[in-house]
């Protein structure tokens, strides 16, 4: 038995239409939540799911969330298709110290759900490309200096269609990760775009990153590592090459976000200024260096 819970908020007015039209045409074993936000769909979905109820602050469903539950066997036997139900009642998800919203934006295809999913779970989707509809999102808490930040990444969709829906999400990012593929003219030339867009829905003090995604395929590269570097400094802001494929780099980025988050949010009298993009540059890989290529 499929359980799909659609959402009702402002931010996803778009999504309602488009899952029921796509599901209702689906074998009848599927039951959709359908009603007003806050009455309670997430709920009775994870209480159906785990048998359990989760307690606390209520938060709005994005999109679309689903979970699959053989019903011969007991309750819980299905987890939520992401773990994020599960880790909100956990109560390791209570053990952190701050939070920020990241967000990753680029053209379609650049790799942007590969590069989360690496960084999440340590694996690469290949071949298949399924493109992202509309917004996803995950949670990871990383320590940095003895300090546990949560981070809560938000995976966007690349195709144009999706735009109106991702602007809406811009606005109370604290970090964005703005990827171009090597290989791809198109998907570099865009970024000055991508950053016009970023000014005019994302707050003004955004740390901004910019990566270039797919360093492993040197052979098809198509735009040099020093010509993202000079966009980057241009723009003032970090810049690396990273592979979602081979992990390269993958981890410093977030790890470099959570650090200027933390550093933003406990600034101590005595304690030494933290400049992100000096510490991308010292701790940043270069393809064709090391092992990663
Ligand atoms: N070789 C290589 N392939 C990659 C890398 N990252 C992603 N890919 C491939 O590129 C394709 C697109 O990756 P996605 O992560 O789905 O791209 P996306 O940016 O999320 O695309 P949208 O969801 O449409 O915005 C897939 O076929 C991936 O396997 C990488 O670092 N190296």
């Amino acid at each position: 038995m499929e359980v799909l819970s659609l959402p009702d908020s402002p931010h996803s007015d778009t999504f309602p239409v488009y899952f029921l039209r796509r599901h209702l045409s689906l074998p009848l074993v599927q039951t959709i939540l359908v009603g007003d936000s806050g009455v309670g769909k997430t709920s009775l979905l994870v209480q159906f799911d785990q048998g359990k109820f989760i307690p606390g602050s209520f938060s709005a469903t994005v999109g679309i969330g689903f979970t699959s539950r053989d019903m011969t066997g007991t309750p819980g036997a299905a987890a939520a298709r992401d773990g994020e139900a599960p880790e909100r009642s956990s109560p390791c998800s209570l053990s952190y110290d701050l939070t920020g919203k990241v967000m990753l934006l680029g053209d379609s295809g650049v790799g942007k759900t590969c590069f989360l999913i690496q960084f999440k779970d340590g694996a690469f989707l290949s071949r298949t490309f399924i493109a992202t509809v509309g917004i996803d999102f995950r949670n990871k808490v990383v320590t940095v200096d003895g300090v546990r930040v949560k981070l809560q990444i938000w995976d966007t969709a690349g195709q144009e269609r999706f735009r109106s829906v991702t602007h809406a999400y811009y606005r109370d990012a604290q970090a964005l990760l703005l990827l171009y593929d090597i290989t791809n003219k198109s998907s570099f030339d865009n970024i000055r775009a991508w950053l016009t867009e970023i000014h005019e829905y994302a707050q003004r003090d955004v740390v901004i990153m910019l990566l270039g995604n797919k360093a492993d395929v040197s052979s098809e590269r198509v735009i040099r590592s020093e010509d993202g570097e000079m966009l980057a400094r241009e723009y003032g802001v970090p810049f690396m090459e990273t592979s979602a494929k081979t992990g390269m780099n993958v981890e410093l980025a977030f790890l470099a976000i959570a650090k200027e988050l933390k550093y933003r949010a406990g600034r101590q009298a005595n304690e030494p200024s933290f400049q992100i993009r000096d510490y991308v540059e010292s701790q940043k890989k270069r393809p064709g260096c090391c092992s990663f290529v």
